[in-house]
């Protein structure tokens, strides 16, 4: 009982979930002290599903119980890790026979077992062994999937849609691959034209539908907001078709993924399910990296396998907060192509157009084909997701030696030397690179800062006075409500951690103070509180991570929050009454602004290091910036720290 005692002492110090100790408890008392060791194991399982990792990794325990099970947590007290037994000790006390215990164990691999062990290397809870075999082989049937398609007639509508090719077009090559493929992931920063190739994707299977039926199309997104953006930036492209492919196509709405499977009230189970199926021909996801492994798994059950299925991404941003990183473990090594050479030749020939195959230039039709080194003789077998993953390179939103563009290259990258000068004198490279203007550094020692202050003031001062001014100098109250919802995507400070003197509640609490005066707490429904939806809310179809504000539309009316609506330009106003899990959102945590924009963005570091702290959060807090970045840091060390610290997802899906 003494391993259990353990796991009770970490349960005490809040090192493991409620849920975690009672997993184990519940197989002790079910089979015995014998199978002590075993119960700890799936507790240990339990946990790692808390941080996001759908398996334990049983190597990496072996080798560093501390890294792996991030036991003491950052925040334990220097008492509390004296109190409890070390994570080292918890793993030497499972005994040196514990990997064939496992194998032996009536818990492990028989029929409906609670635990499943993969080789001697990875230990799963059985649901989410079951979500990773099923997304494995529905994917490898999709893949399978190949539509005939007349190489030539597909080369002379990519030579309509991209331009006659002068130079490799990756985009042009993921259209062709989504052409053929039953499943493609294209993959991409910021502005590589992720839309803009799907756009003309479609484009391409319309024209070249056999029946000339028009294709059913459904578009979707993790969160509402990506929803809506998805919605705007496709039917915005829609339009610069040439009109001979516009025409082909309609506008299209594009949902969460919630709604496209169908929720039911008091029920996990989406109402789209194998036996009851999504009928369309091709789904588009937008922000896969969002996308965790049971929605995933729930996404490929609810589609028959002759829907087209296309993945958007960007796979260097943080994966889903729920387990599974399954955008990244699909996209894994995807800056090398590793395409085997069959495949490769033929993306070649739809690249190749014919007035660059007759002449014989053969260093500009090189130029536009496959170099030699993204060809693999191994790929197919080695690399069975490149062959229908693609990833686009050129950002025609940021260049890469451009300010916004160049700081989140080299944080990916986790490239330090200019880093390390920018942080050290960034008005200085500024002045002599104009082209840095659109990145700030300010640096403080503390969030009480005068310069802090004037910079949250300064940037939400246009909200507020949008707020104070109503809609009187507006058409109607739509007109104002919409330039308020747009005036919030203007200006956004985002946090790195939710606790602490520089994480989301305490900056809030700030912001609050300074531009509201001491006469409203951040708790408090006050006119021109920026609000967030913490969790989903069915009733009012109000989803996790909705932005609102609260307004007064007219001086007899009671305050009101503001949402976007599901139809396109539709409005809410509901009564803050009405909405029970909402934080403020003057900051709200980098985790959350995933799939959104805004014009000016504030990302903030702490001044404590932690193991959260990494590449990608820092990546993905950059990136949502639209125009502008100011990087708030108390101490720059610790954005160095964090661009060479990458997060390790478990998993088996490749
Ligand atoms: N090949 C191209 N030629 C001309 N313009 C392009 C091309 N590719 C993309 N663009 C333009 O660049 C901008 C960004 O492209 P797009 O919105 O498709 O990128 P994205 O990867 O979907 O961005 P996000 O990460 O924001 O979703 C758009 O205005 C688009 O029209």
């Amino acid at each position: 009982m003494q391993l259990i005692a353990n796991l009770r002492g970490w349960y005490e110090q809040g090192w493991l979930r409620a849920i975690d100790l009672s997993l184990a408890e519940y197989l002790y008392s079910k089979l015995g002290a014998d199978a002590e060791a075993v119960a700890v194991l799936a507790a240990l399982v339990s946990h790692q599903l808390g941080h996001g990792h759908p398996c334990l990794e049983l190597n990496e325990l072996w080798q560093d119980p501390e890294a792996t099970l991030q036991i003491p947590p950052e925040h334990a007290s220097y008492s509390s890790v004296h109190l409890c037994a070390s994570a080292t000790e918890m793993v030497a006390a499972l005994g040196p026979a514990i990997v064939e215990q496992l194998a032996q164990s009536t818990a492990v691999n028989t029929l409906n077992s609670p635990l499943v062990l993969q080789g001697q290397e990875r230990l799963y809870l059985r649901r989410y062994w079951d979500y990773e075999q099923q997304i494995k082989q529905d994917l490898a049937l999709r893949m399978a999937q190949q539509e005939p398609i007349a190489t030539d007639a597909l080369r002379e509508t990519l030579d309509d849609l991209f331009g006659v090719a002068t130079t490799l077009s990756w985009q042009r090559l993921a259209c062709a691959m989504a052409v053929r493929s039953g499943f493609t992931v294209i993959t991409g920063g910021p502005g590589t034209g992720k839309t803009y190739t799907v756009v003309r994707l479609l484009a391409t299977l319309q024209k070249h539908r056999a029946d000339a039926e028009p294709l059913r199309i459904r578009l979707a997104a993790p969160t509402g907001k990506a929803a809506k953006r998805m919605e705007d930036s496709i039917n915005e492209e829609l339009k610069r078709l040439p009109t001979e492919y516009s025409d082909l196509l309609t506008e299209n709405q594009a949902v969460t993924l919630h709604r496209l499977l169908g929720t039911q009230s008091r029920s996990r189970a989406f109402r789209h399910h194998a036996n009851n199926p999504l009928l369309a021909d091709v789904v588009i996801i937008d922000e896969a990296s969002m996308v965790d492994i049971e929605m995933m798994a729930a996404i490929t059950a609810a589609l028959p396998t002759t829907t087209k299925l296309i993945l958007l991404g960007d796979k260097d941003q943080l994966a889903s907060v729920e387990a599974g990183a399954v955008l990244g473990q699909l996209c894994d090594e995807a800056e090398q192509g590793h395409y085997a050479a069959n495949l490769a030749q033929w993306l070649n020939a739809t690249l190749t157009s014919p007035a660059v195959s007759r002449g014989d230039d053969v260093g500009a039709q090189e130029s536009i084909m496959l170099a030699d080194d993204l060809i693999d003789a191994e790929g197919a077998s080695q690399w069975p997701y490149l062959q229908h993953t693609v990833m686009l390179r050129e950002s025609r939103r940021f260049k890469a030696d451009e300010g916004i563009g160049k700081l989140a290259t080299e944080i990916n990258q986790q490239r330090t030397a200019w880093l390390r000068e920018w942080l050290t004198r960034a008005e200085a490279l500024t002045r002599e690179d104009a082209k840095l203007a659109n990145i700030q550094l300010l640096q403080v020692s503390k969030n009480s800062a005068a310069s802090f202050k004037a910079l949250v003031q300064q940037g939400y001062q246009p909200l507020q006075q949008l707020v104070s001014a109503g809609a009187e100098g507006f058409h109607d109250d739509a007109a104002w409500g919409e330039a308020l919802l747009e005036q919030l995507e203007q200006f956004q400070m985002l946090a790195a951690l939710r606790r602490g003197d520089w994480g989301m509640q305490r900056l809030n609490e700030l912001a609050t103070l300074w531009l509201n005066g001491d006469r409203v707490t951040s708790e408090q429904w006050f006119v021109g509180r920026p609000v967030m939806i913490t969790q989903n809310d069915y009733s009012l179809d109000l989803r996790n991570g909705d932005i609102g504000i609260v307004v007064q539309r007219r001086p007899d009316e009671p305050p009101r929050v503001l949402f976007r609506g599901h139809k396109k330009g539709s409005l809410r106003w509901l009564l803050p009454s009405r909405l029970t899990h909402v934080e403020t959102a003057y900051v709200m945590t980098i985790h959350k602004s995933q799939g959104s924009e805004f014009t000016h963005t504030v990302v903030v570091v702490p001044e404590h290091d932690t193991p959260l702290l990494t590449k990608e959060l820092l990546y993905t807090g950059i990136t949502r910036a639209r125009k502008q970045l100011t990087l708030v840091c108390a101490n720059p060390r610790l954005v160095l720290q964090a661009t060479q610290r990458r997060i390790l997802r478990g998993g088996g899906l490749t």
